[in-house]
């Protein structure tokens, strides 16, 4: 039988013995069956249950040996009550794999080898290509030829390193970190940890006034698997998410641990202090009205929950700026966050609250956000208060989430905390009501489109198309392009906005013809993974050219022609520290 093992409250492994009590949603479990522990992160109960299922089915029925995971339904039914599966005697089922993202690390890959593992018995046996058990799942899918070639990475690096300094080469290894873009990050580190802590001795010496100081290499590596560390913990990692990757020593770590709250304390006092004196004397009626109330809530320590609604443009980002320009000058810590990346960035210091909350992106009622109680952020956490902007864009499901870790984070400081919402912390939400579009349930065109809704746009807004509507918007909206592009608020004023990625392609083909200097061409790489190739859908089409072909809003062209001085926009969440997210605009 398994023995399974889950994190305590101290977070230890500890065996369990009753799946159904101990395991909520979202949490990690160990399976040991009997040869090697296996680390499994699995979405939620039901699920992992009828996953083991499957491995145990597979040691008492032969028949579904020759079966994926994905196939198994097709020939075996899954009884909830009994929690077991036994051989279909009528219909047919489809089978799915939940999705798991690249940052999910070992879970991403078990996904990837149950495309193909057939009659798997156990955790072991998944991780088992060509009769050669591996340790991780990352390591079967590589034994697989499932991951790309890290060679290009590795090359990078070595490249760049003849420019740039160790310390900017240490921000694109943290940001293939985070992007789960390498195949195997521990070879990468190995093949290149030399030039990422080049600067480290010397910057040893520097502080410490010795120069001749010597480091040995063991030592060199641990400083620099710190540097990453920090740069990792900024965006809410660790290398402990890295499956292979070195972890320097813990009490190393710890020194650092707690760079988060060291963060949110290092504010410059004098100049906030200095910003909200000017700014709250700015402040309308009713933007005064709302920051007595939060304010006088906080001084007096009492708890509250807030929501401020306001249209677009009248006021709500500036009244949280002045809000945390004062408790941050009073050396009060606000978590300012927003729904998405972008609208982070208008928030002083602003965050996701998925990355704040590790929110999980598949949202269920039981979702709870994974942060450890003693963790640096719950540390952070458990003396701030909240403001989270966008709040109306959110899944209610993921306020719930939050609710229930703060009540869970806040117990330590009072017992009183688990029955307040949001565990008795000043929470204030704001947003838009009128910024989310309606939304008519299964409504077809002719109940979304109402004609009657049709606005008439003022003659002067309008452009006049003498010959060329590309050539004729581009000089209205970029006068004087040619003249104006190297000044960099010139494109930071403002934007074309297109309703089909053609228009903007004819838009952003005529401007950089426009421009002068050498055009450049930069192709992506796409390549099919070896884990689809297996299944059942015909996949000869699916070929590289055809990826290369794809056009579609949110992935960028194959094929980007770009000059020096041009505006491009960020698709991914890159380094949200850094201000490198979804919607950030890069010249
Ligand atoms: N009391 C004020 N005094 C001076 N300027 C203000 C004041 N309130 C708001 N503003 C300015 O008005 C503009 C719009 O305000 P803001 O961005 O805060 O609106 P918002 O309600 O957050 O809009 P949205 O819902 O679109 O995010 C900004 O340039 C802001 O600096």
């Amino acid at each position: 039988m398994w023995r399974i093992f889950a994190y305590d409250i101290h977070h230890r492994w500890t065996s369990v013995q009753r799946l159904t009590f101990h395991l909520p949603n979202q949490q990690h479990v160990v399976f040991d069956d009997g040869d090697i522990t296996t680390h499994v992160y699995l979405l939620n109960k039901d699920l992992l249950t009828m996953f083991t299922g499957w491995m145990m089915a597979n040691r008492r029925f032969s028949d579904g040996w020759s079966l994926t995971y994905v196939e198994y339904p097709g020939k075996f039914v899954y009884c909830s009550n009994s929690r077991e599966w036994k051989p279909r005697q009528r219909g047919f089922s489809i089978g799915r794999l939940s999705f798991a993202h690249p940052s999910s690390g070992e879970l991403f890959y078990m996904r990837m080898l149950l495309n193909v593992q057939r009659g798997c018995t156990s955790f072991r046996s998944i991780r088992t290509v060509n009769g050669v058990t591996y340790d991780t799942f990352q390591e079967a899918c590589s034994a697989m030829g499932f991951l790309i070639d890290d060679k290009e990475y590795i090359s990078t690096i070595k490249e760049v390193a003849e420019v740039a300094s160790a310390a900017q080469l240490r921000k694109p290894f943290v940001m293939l970190l985070l992007s789960g873009s390498m195949g195997r990050p521990l070879s990468v580190w190995e093949q290149t940890w030399a030039y990422l802590s080049d600067d480290i001795l010397y910057r040893r010496r520097h502080e410490l006034q010795y120069p001749d100081l010597t480091i040995s290499q063991d030592d060199l590596q641990t400083f620099c698997l710190l540097e990453i560390e920090k740069l990792l913990q900024s965006n809410g990692k660790s290398l402990r998410n890295y499956a292979g990757m070195p972890v320097p020593n813990n009490s190393l770590v710890s020194q650092f641990s707690n760079l988060m709250l060291l963060r949110e304390l290092q504010y410059d006092t004098i100049s906030l202090t200095r910003e909200h004196d000017a700014n709250v004397l700015k402040l309308n009626e009713e933007q005064r009205v709302v920051y007595d109330k939060i304010i006088d809530c906080i001084s007096n320590k009492r708890h509250g929950f807030f929501f401020v609604y306001g249209f677009g443009g009248s006021g709500k980002t500036f009244l949280y700026r002045v809000l945390s320009a004062r408790l941050r000058s009073e050396k009060r810590i606000v978590i300012n966050v927003a729904s998405s990346g972008i609208a982070s960035l208008l928030l002083p210091g602003g965050k996701t609250t998925h990355s704040m909350f590790n929110i999980p992106v598949e949202l269920t009622k039981d979702t709870v956000c994974r942060i450890k109680k003693d963790s640096a952020k719950a540390e952070v956490i458990r003396l701030a208060d909240l403001i989270w902007d966008e709040a109306p864009m959110t899944n209610k499901l993921a306020f719930k989430a939050l609710d229930r870790m703060l009540r869970d984070i806040m117990v330590s400081v009072s017992d009183r905390n688990k029955d307040l919402p949001f565990g008795g912390k000043v929470v204030v939400l704001g947003g838009d009501f009128r910024q989310v579009l309606p939304v008519i349930p299964k409504g077809r065109c002719g109940t979304v489109v109402n004609d009657k809704l049709f606005v008439d746009i003022p003659s002067d807004l309008i452009i006049l198309v003498l010959e060329n509507p590309v050539e004729d918007i581009v000089n209205t909206i970029y006068s004087n392009l040619v003249q104006n592009f190297c000044d960099l608020s010139f494109f930071q004023d403002r934007a074309i906005l297109a309703p089909t990625v053609d228009n903007v392609e004819e838009i952003n083909n005529y401007i950089v013809d426009l421009l002068p200097g050498e055009k450049k061409n930069y192709l992506s790489t796409d390549s099919i993974c070896g884990s689809d190739v297996y299944s059942d859908v015909d996949v000869d089409w699916i070929n590289v050219e055809f990826l290369n072909q794809i056009r579609c809003s949110g992935l960028p062209n194959h094929s980007l022609k770009l000059k020096i001085g041009v505006p491009i926009i960020l698709l991914r969440n890159i380094d949200l520290a850094g201000g490198l997210c979804n919607g950030t605009r890069l010249v």
